[in-house]
């Protein structure tokens, strides 16, 4: 039986969440109006549309910011993402609100570690190169030579037997990438502690007998970039980490480095890593993020190099990650709009 429109909640979704849609619109207490078009939620159209939301479901590409909180005005309860990145929202306004904000973290963790290794893999044994050299229809005509398409082994061997993994961003997904890596027999370790967090040597001591590492430890960003023979930037974005990566840090790298963003796009100065990347002070990269996405086209210096492999912002696409996010993410905006404790929340107030 329909409700009084009245008493409907309504709850805008910018992000269409496939199979875990019903979940919202088979409720006759809630009235859901979503964006269908197959592009990123257009800004004039979420500003009209919601006008009285109690939730909002987005994902990255949708700024939550003092405009959008105050265009829903005082019934907004809730903001849900589709990701496990919050630096598209502003948490001073969500505080300010009493908003709560719903998000995707751990069940993307093994899916973009998975991708991680993958880019390392295919950045160092240069994927890109090759895969384009078979399109072009030049295999027919290549003589295989002991040395062409060589790149660094991302596993030790018995005549190599020494490898440091860095970590630009040391948390869930990183010690994820780092138990993957240990298969790959990697021998050292190191980080980048956020700044001002408490030092964790437990923590530590405990991943380095788990993973069988000759050493553990957290660095300076010099250090990481001097030491890391494959570094992932798996850092949050905004404003703190914002071109970490320069052209001073990439020159400091090895030029048998590889580097691989799965974080935010602007950790990296792109500009600097194509010069890096043409001038060969590092070996290649794999990105998952740019920071100029979703503008990203064949024009793009990064694209334009040869060992660069850029993949778009993919990093959690698995059948099976997928449809736990826009699960996750529907019981979050339900729960929020309901005044229930949401299922899993942004405890955000410390990180303000
Ligand atoms: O980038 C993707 C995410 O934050 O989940």
């Amino acid at each position: 039986m329909a409700m009084n429109a009245a008493r409907l909640r309504k709850i805008v979704v910018c992000k269409d969440l496939g199979s875990a849609m019903p979940l919202l619109t088979e409720r006759d207490d809630l009235e859901v109006i979503r964006w269908t078009e197959d592009r990123p939620c257009d800004r004039a159209w979420l500003l009209e549309n919601v006008v009285g939301a109690s939730g909002i479901v987005v994902c990255f590409q949708d700024q939550v910011d003092r405009e959008l909180v105050n265009a829903a005005g005082p019934s907004l309860r809730v903001v849900s993402t589709i990701s496990v990145g919050y630096d598209h929202i502003d948490l001073k306004v969500m505080a300010e609100h009493k908003i709560q904000i719903g998000y995707t973290p751990d069940i993307l963790t093994d899916a973009v570690a998975d991708s991680a290794v993958m880019l390392a893999l295919m950045a160092s044994r240069r994927t890109g190169e090759t895969t384009s050299f078979v399109k072009n229809n030049q295999w027919p005509v290549f003589n295989w030579m002991p040395f062409a398409f060589c790149g660094p082994q991302l596993s030790t061997t018995p005549f190599s037997p020494t490898r440091t993994v860095g970590f630009l961003g040391f948390g869930r997904i990183a010690h994820a990438v780092l138990a993957r890596l240990a298969a790959f027999g990697i021998t050292h370790c190191i980080y980048t502690p956020r700044p001002g967090a408490a030092p964790q040597p437990a923590r530590d001591a405990q991943l380095q007998a788990r993973h069988r590492l000759a050493a553990l430890t957290p660095v300076d960003l010099p250090t990481l970039a001097r030491a890391s023979d494959v570094l992932f930037v798996l850092a949050p974005g905004g404003a703190r980490t914002r071109h970490l990566v320069d052209a001073p840090f990439l020159r400091q790298m090895k030029a048998t480095s590889v580097l691989v963003n799965n974080g935010r796009g602007s950790v990296v100065d792109s500009a600097a890593l194509a010069r890096a990347l043409a001038e060969g002070w590092i070996w290649g990269a794999g990105l998952d993020v740019v920071d100029e996405e979703p503008e990203v086209t064949a024009a793009h210096p990064l694209v334009g190099e040869p060992r660069c492999v850029v993949i778009p912002h993919i990093g959690s696409a698995t059948l099976e990650t997928r449809a736990e996010m826009a699960g996750l993410t529907a019981q979050n905006v339900l729960a929020g709009v309901l005044g229930e404790p949401v299922p899993v929340a942004l405890e955000y107030s410390a990180l303000i």
